[in-house]
């Protein structure tokens, strides 16, 4: 049986690779499933797949988990630290999940005990990708990407020589705001932000699809991972989100990826690699179909993707200081306090602020030197709000 644990189980992520599971409990012993505040999903999963554990990220709710599993023989535990305890119980395969920031410590602390870690957190690579790829290297373990677009990269790139490759496309559906004249935008609602046009997913990520924050994160997750030059990285629009990725070769030749908008096949591609094997996704009639969309994005209409260039350009720890900046100016587009093109400037506003002090960006990029330059980017992100606001 393969020991899995799930970070993030109560999300989009974590419930879709709870649906594959499910479907063959005979095959996986669930170690750890980690939630934050939806104590009843989390309760209800950890005692239907028998797991081991069951972890909030928030103090304040462990009495009511515990209620929730007593008699369930499940144990309960509740804080960073108990999760980060959790990623350190010996499991196979680890889904990386949580949203945020949040996820890289748990992330490192499964890489550290030598699991494949299934990475859906984007933001750990974005913060600190060389620390991912050294502690995956000094501990044997893999890290399998499970963003659709670099699942698709990762597949294209199977028995291929990295040596060869010329570009990497990764595409963009555009987002809830792809066609909207540009001056509407400062009227865009948190209702309109939060519906993708192709993808079901968590609140935070729709709405960073619509400003375009999601694929500038995954530029960002593109270089880290596959370790191209930032000038070998594209983005292309393509509304129909069903070719995830392409990788250009020297030969000319271009592999695409193409499948439905369906999580299941990059989290279940991840779950059984390196085999293939049958999944419950959709299986696309291209005739029915009949074609495809492209466009080159807009730096006017999604300025994100501009300041991930600014991002890789500077290195060491700008990424934790984008990624920062980029939830703090969400959190301020969600609580009212921004308009949504407003989140750009807020970034790029911390960005000035912080980018400036080398001594900061430029420190060893460990999780203590992370966790200090994601503090310092809040506070800064925080006070670009308020002074908009004042
Ligand atoms: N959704 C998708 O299809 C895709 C997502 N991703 C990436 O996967 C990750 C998860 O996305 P998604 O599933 O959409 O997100 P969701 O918001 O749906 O789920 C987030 C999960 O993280 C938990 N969580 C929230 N805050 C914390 C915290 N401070 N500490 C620990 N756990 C926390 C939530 O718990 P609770 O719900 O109980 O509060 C939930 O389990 C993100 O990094 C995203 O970028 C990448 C590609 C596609
Ligand atoms: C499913 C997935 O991988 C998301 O990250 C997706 O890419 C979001 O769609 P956008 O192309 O709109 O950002
Ligand atoms: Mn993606």
């Amino acid at each position: 049986m393969k020991k899995v644990s799930i970070f993030g189980a109560t999300g989009s992520i974590g419930q879709n690779t709870i649906d594959l599971i499910a479907r063959a409990p005979d095959a996986y012993d669930v170690v750890a499933l980690t939630g934050a505040s939806n104590i009843a999903q989390l309760a209800e999963d950890a005692q239907r797949l028998n797991a081991q554990l069951a972890v909030t990220a928030h103090e304040h709710l462990l009495e009511d988990l515990r209620d929730a599993l007593s008699g369930t023989g499940v144990e309960a535990a509740a804080g960073p630290q108990a999760i980060n305890e959790a990623a350190a119980r010996p499991a196979d395969w680890v889904m990386s999940a949580i949203i945020g920031a949040a996820g890289l410590a748990p992330g490192v602390e499964a890489l550290k005990q030598g699991a494949t870690l299934a990475l859906a957190n984007k933001e750990s690579l974005v913060c600190a990708g060389q620390l991912m790829l050294d502690t995956a290297m000094a501990h044997g373990a893999t890290m399998l990407p499970v963003d659709s677009e670099h699942s698709a990269v990762f597949q294209a790139l199977i028995g291929e020589d990295i040596s060869a490759v010329e570009r990497i496309i990764i595409t963009a559906s555009g987002g809830a705001f792809r066609d909207w004249p540009l001056e509407k935008l400062a009227d865009a609602t948190l209702e309109q932000a939060s519906s993708h046009p192709n993808w079901d997913m968590g609140q935070r990520i729709t709405i960073d699809s619509a400003s375009m924050f999601n694929k500038a994160m995954e530029v960002i997750e593109t270089r880290e991972y596959f370790r191209v030059d930032p000038s070998q990285i594209e983005v292309l629009v393509h509304p129909q989100s069903m070719i995830h990725a392409l990788v250009g070769f020297n030969d000319g030749a271009l592999m695409a990826h193409i499948g439905p908008p369906d999580m299941r096949h990059a989290i279940g591609f991840a779950l059984h690699h390196p085999n293939r094997t049958h999944l419950p996704v959709e299986r696309l009639d291209l005739a029915k179909i009949g074609s495809f969309d492209f466009r080159a994005p807009d730096d006017i209409r999604w300025p994100a993707l501009r300041l991930a260039r600014e991002v890789m350009a500077r290195g060491g720890m700008a990424g934790a200081v984008f990624n920062a900046a980029k939830e703090v100016a969400l959190d301020g587009f969600i609580g009212g306090k921004l308009r949504f093109p407003q989140m750009a400037e807020i970034v790029e506003d911390t960005m000035e602020a912080l980018f400036p002090d080398n001594g900061v960006i430029d420190a060893a990029i460990t999780l203590d030197n992370v966790a200090q330059v994601d503090h310092l980017a809040r506070q800064a992100a925080w006070a670009a709000i308020t002074k908009r606001a004042g």
